[in-house]
């Protein structure tokens, strides 16, 4: 099952719309004298108000292929349509969250979020327009107050979530999430947990994450994709039967969690 994430602007999108569609992706990289085949033949549709999980080894592709979606990396094969149209560049409404924040050092935080907005194909926006996204996107990950620190004076969490406004302020149909928590304690990431559901409401359509942690993609994913290597390719994939927030409620999924440990544990041997 599905949770929409309501949104004024998007609501006119129906759950069988496509976000993203990616059909028969293969990327390969060059190593030295021989290729690596990251990924292949990968196909995949993105829904209005889905999380999707992508979970599996080390070296099976999960990284490359965000890459691939994010326009940062060229694919060698197949096509990428992001809300109907071919994808060839970075576009405007695809957020992106490393799992290092990135800030330009030099830069304070409303600058790196505004920097989110600095891209060829943007949308033109007034200053005012701009103030209000950078703004919002701040309120929006709890670092009101904080525009004029520096990368240095934040704490790893609020560095994070300034990554994820500068991510928020181009109002993304569309977020890469690359293992935005991994280098985060516990209580941390379960606050940026929290903070990433309500911080999306109302704006993101879709989620596309990347994440080792099978608790982290029981609570947050719609949908959990388990990926194979050598080359990455799409396994078993696992709808989460039950409506987000579900931080009270993991102790219900815990056959399933036993399910997908077991087959993440098949597939390092695969
Ligand atoms: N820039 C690169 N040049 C050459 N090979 C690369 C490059 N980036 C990734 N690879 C290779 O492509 C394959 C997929 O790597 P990728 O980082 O996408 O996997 P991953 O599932 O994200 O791994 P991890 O979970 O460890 O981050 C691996 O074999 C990796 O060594």
């Amino acid at each position: 099952m599905t949770t929409t994430i309501a949104d004024p602007v998007v609501s006119s999108r129906s759950p069988t719309d496509v976000i993203l569609q990616a059909r028969s992706l293969t990327k390969h990289y060059r190593s030295g004298n021989h290729n690596v085949t990251a990924f292949k033949d990968l196909t995949l549709s993105l829904h209005p108000g889905e999380i999707v999980c992508l979970l599996g080894p080390s070296g099976c592709g999960k990284s490359s292929l965000l890459q691939a979606i994010a326009s940062l990396e060229p694919i060698d094969a197949g096509e990428i349509q992001f809300l109907g149209q071919p994808l060839q560049q970075p576009h405007p409404r695809i957020g992106f969250v490393f799992q290092e924040p990135a800030l330009l050092p030099w830069q304070t935080v409303w600058q790196n979020v505004s920097f989110g907005l600095e891209l060829k194909q943007g949308p033109q926006l007034s200053e005012a327009q701009r103030r209000s996204r950078i703004s919002d996107a701040l309120n929006r990950v709890g670092l009101a107050g904080a525009e004029r620190a520096y990368p240095r004076q934040l704490s790893g969490g609020m560095a994070q979530r300034v990554a994820l406004a500068r991510a928020l302020a181009r109002h993304p149909h569309l977020l890469l999430l690359d293992e935005p928590f991994a280098a985060l304690d516990a209580i941390h990431r379960l606050e940026m947990q929290k903070l990433l559901l309500e911080a999306i409401a109302g704006q993101t359509e879709a989620v596309l994450m990347v994440t080792h942690d099978l608790d982290e993609a029981l609570l947050l994913g719609d949908r959990i994709i388990l990926m194979h290597r050598n080359p990455g390719r799409f396994g078993q994939q696992w709808i989460i039967p039950q409506p987000r927030p579900r931080f009270q409620k993991l102790t219900d999924l815990s056959a399933l969690r036993a399910e997908i440990l077991q087959a993440l544990s098949d597939s390092l041997t695969a």
